[in-house]
């Protein structure tokens, strides 16, 4: 089956809100790609409709080509991290696992493989209800890997991670990714996919905004400006401003300078005596370039709605 994800105009109101207003991305093989908005974009509802869980008004979502309902043992298809709470409590973890795996005609021997690979160990054998948020998410990626396949969901996998989780976490889906699966990965927060995710899904009201590589966002976000460190900002902020260019105070000692390039920068603080420590091209963060393409799709924003 081929490793890919394709959504074409997905259409789906609940009541008067429409939740999914012509969502249309693919997801290729063999890369990450990060699936990012603001609160009610619509993330979610697309995954459930994306996993058979939902179903839209209008348009499809294919996994290798086939809906969700059409697939067989579709833990073999597509594997899926979307509610880390759905377990039930009184089961040890490799309890779960092993009903999960029979159910889909896989062997125990592939349980103690995904335990393994998840990094559940000794705990796998401890009630699931007692487990603390990080493991469940452990434990929801070992039954997500659990029919090796070539497709996988995960919403919000870093959620209740700690800082050693996030590494190994991010570690596991660029692994997954190199083996040529298709990785699709929901996230608030751009500092965990900034070197996780190659390929971006930017959403906001139902719709996708932006579609893009991560290093392709940046590039924009990140313009012709360049950013300075100097010990004299007023003298600096005068030469630079007289020679046509927009600046900006960022800090006490730096500035960031559009209109003019960082050699021309140089040469002309040069020319001038004013002192400069560091001059180089700015470089937007991601979570940067995420604020400035979605800051007209925010639904709720501090301050009140809008
Ligand atoms: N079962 C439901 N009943 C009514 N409205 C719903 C339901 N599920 C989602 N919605 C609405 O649909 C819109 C999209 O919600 P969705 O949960 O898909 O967004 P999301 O991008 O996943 O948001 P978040 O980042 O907050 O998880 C929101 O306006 C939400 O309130």
């Amino acid at each position: 089956m081929e490793a890919t994800i394709e959504v074409s105009d997905l259409r789906k109101r609940f009541g008067s809100t429409a939740a999914l207003d012509g969502m249309t991305f693919t997801v290729t093989p063999g890369r990450i790609t990060g699936f990012v908005g603001p609160n009610g974009a619509g993330k979610s509802t697309t995954m459930r409709v994306i996993l058979g869980l939902d179903s839209a008004d209008e348009g499809t979502a294919l996994i290798g080509g086939l809906r969700y309902q059409a697939l067989r043992n579709p833990l073999s298809h597509v594997g899926s991290l979307l509610d880390a709470g759905a377990l039930q409590p009184s089961r040890s973890a490799r309890g779960h696992l092993l009903w999960l795996a029979h159910s889909q005609g896989l062997s125990a021997r592939r349980v103690d493989e995904v335990v393994e690979y998840a990094g559940l160990g000794t705990a796998a054998r401890r009630k699931a209800g007692g487990f603390s948020l990080g493991m469940r998410q452990r434990l929801g990626i070992a039954a997500a890997l659990l029919g090796d396949p070539p497709v996988l969901i995960m919403d919000e996998p870093f959620n209740g991670m700690d800082p050693e989780g996030i590494v190994w976490m991010r570690g596991l889906l660029r692994s997954l990714a190199a083996e040529g699966r298709a990785v699709l990965v929901s996230s608030h927060l751009m500092s965990e996919l900034q070197d996780t995710a190659q390929h971006l899904v930017v959403v906001g009201r139902g719709r996708v905004i932006a579609d893009t590589s991560v290093a392709d966002l940046i590039a924009a976000a990140s313009g012709d400006r360049v950013t300075l460190r100097t010990t004299a900002r007023a003298q600096a902020m005068t030469v630079l401003a007289r020679a046509g260019a927009v600046v900006a105070a960022t800090g006490s000692e730096t500035l960031t300078v559009s209109g003019i390039d960082s050699q021309r920068v140089a040469s002309l603080l040069g020319r001038a005596d004013v002192p400069f420590s560091e001059i180089g091209a700015h470089r937007a963060t991601l979570e940067e370039a995420y604020m400035e393409l979605t800051r007209d799709a925010v639904e709720f924003q501090s301050g009140g709605t809008r």
